[in-house]
């Protein structure tokens, strides 16, 4: 934990701030300080994160009335509130015994303090006063994805192809930011859909970074205790506790499947009998039948191929072999329909139409490959050749990521 934060600071090769973290960590896991002592640690040493005080905190919050708790968490309460300057805030604020609610704090504040991108969460700082620990993000008006899309009956909203593409672009942009530009490297270790939070126009941001690694790059796995949510946990992370990045894809290949099916991976009611969402969709793309899992309160507001490519990605991104996963932004490039699945890069429509006068080829020749996934299609078919079975996805999964998504 100090050697995570401490590699932080190195990043920005500062020495001093190294030294403030060290301060700021013993003094929030309870070293007995005085508040005065409390206040004068260099929190603020660690750059954009502004420390507010508890009585700042509690003329937000109403005094953290009920009225503006807007949920709970593993951790503690989130309550809705508006700053001094009259920007609305999420406050949440850790129950008092925890003490790996502290650590998940520490990491929280050192991992995102200084990292900013469009799909994660802004910090905008935190309160250590006392007993007191609390970290002030952003409000985000559209809860998480898990309270709106994955509701089931209680789903408020509906969700558009457009809106859930988004989605899952965002998510993987998030991802690949903290898996590749952010260095050392970022493993998230908990994205599950309650920790994806949407803003007003349904932007998605990845949060709680609670459990959050540090992973330099030249090194190729961390051994660490399992820590994460059942459901979204890779098979080598949760048998042999062998972190990589690509127990990030893997998470992201169940959140995909749930995103473009509207159901949970799994849920509290589910009989021992029922599969769960990923062997579903394995159970039906082996039948040819991966339409069916599509949400259907999009009423066939979709792009079937599209629809399906998505789920399929999600397929690949699961595959057992953390080797055979994609990276995160290689994802990004499928999911955005610039590189094919096997990896390909697909030539832009446009530049093939003025370029040959008609238009593209590898369109029409993706469409005959995949009938299935076609509005009129479903009835048993195979997919297509190269996705036909758990088997081939894994084999020519073998041939053909192995060189590309391990360059990267
Ligand atoms: N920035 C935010 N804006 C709006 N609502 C938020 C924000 N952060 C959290 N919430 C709300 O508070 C709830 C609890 O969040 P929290 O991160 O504490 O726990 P969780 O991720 O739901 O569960 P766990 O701690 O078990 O992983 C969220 O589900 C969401 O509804």
């Amino acid at each position: 934990m100090l050697q995570d934060s401490i590699l932080i600071c190195l990043r920005g090769g500062d020495i001093e701030r190294c030294l403030a973290v060290v301060c700021f960590q013993s003094a929030v896991v309870g070293f007995p300080r005085s508040y005065e002592q409390q206040r004068s640690m260099k929190v603020s040493g660690i750059q954009n994160t502004r420390q507010y005080l508890y009585q700042e905190l509690c003329r937000a919050t109403d005094n953290f009335s009920p009225d503006n708790k807007i949920g709970e968490g593993g951790f503690g309460s989130v309550y809705k509130g508006v700053l001094r300057d009259g920007t609305l805030a999420a406050i949440k604020v850790l129950s008092a015994e925890s003490k790996q609610g502290v650590r998940e704090f520490l990491t929280e504040i050192t991992t995102i303090a200084e990292i900013e991108h469009e799909n994660l969460i802004k910090l905008y700082g935190c309160c250590v006063e006392g007993n007191h620990r609390i970290l002030v993000y952003g409000y985000l008006e559209n809860n998480s994805l898990s309270k709106t899309l994955l509701s089931g009956k209680n789903r408020e909203v509906e969700f558009s192809w457009d809106t859930r593409r988004g989605i899952c672009i965002g998510i993987a942009q998030g991802l690949a930011f903290l898996h590749e530009e952010v260095r050392p490297h970022i493993v998230h270790r908990d994205i599950k859909a309650s920790n994806v939070l949407l803003d007003g126009n349904f932007k998605p941001k990845i949060s709680d970074f609670g459990l959050a690694k540090l992973f330099p790059s030249n090194m190729t796995h961390i051994s660490t205790r399992v820590a994460g949510t059942t459901g979204y946990l890779a098979p080598e992370y949760a048998l042999r506790g062998q972190l990589t990045r690509k127990a990030d894809v893997y998470s992201f290949g169940i959140l995909i499947l749930e995103i473009v099916s509207g159901r949970r991976n799994m849920w509290k009611e589910a009989t021992p009998e029922e599969p769960y969402l990923l062997e579903l969709a394995w159970e039906l793309h082996k039948q040819g039948e991966l339409l069916r899992l599509i949400d259907k309160s999009m009423h066939e507001n979709f792009d079937p191929e599209e629809a399906c490519r998505y789920l399929k990605i999600g397929l690949l991104c699961t595959q057992e072999m953390p080797k055979l996963r994609p990276s995160m932004s290689t994802v990004v490039e499928m999911l955005k329909g610039e590189l094919d699945l096997e990896g390909k890069k697909i030539s832009r429509p446009g530049l093939i139409t003025a370029f040959m006068g008609h238009r593209t080829i590898l369109k029409d020749r993706d469409k005959s490959k995949d009938s299935s996934c076609t509005k009129s299609s479903g009835s048993g078919k195979a997919e297509n050749s190269l996705f036909s079975s758990k088997d081939a996805i894994t084999s020519f999964a073998t041939m053909t990521f192995n060189s590309i998504y391990d360059r990267r």
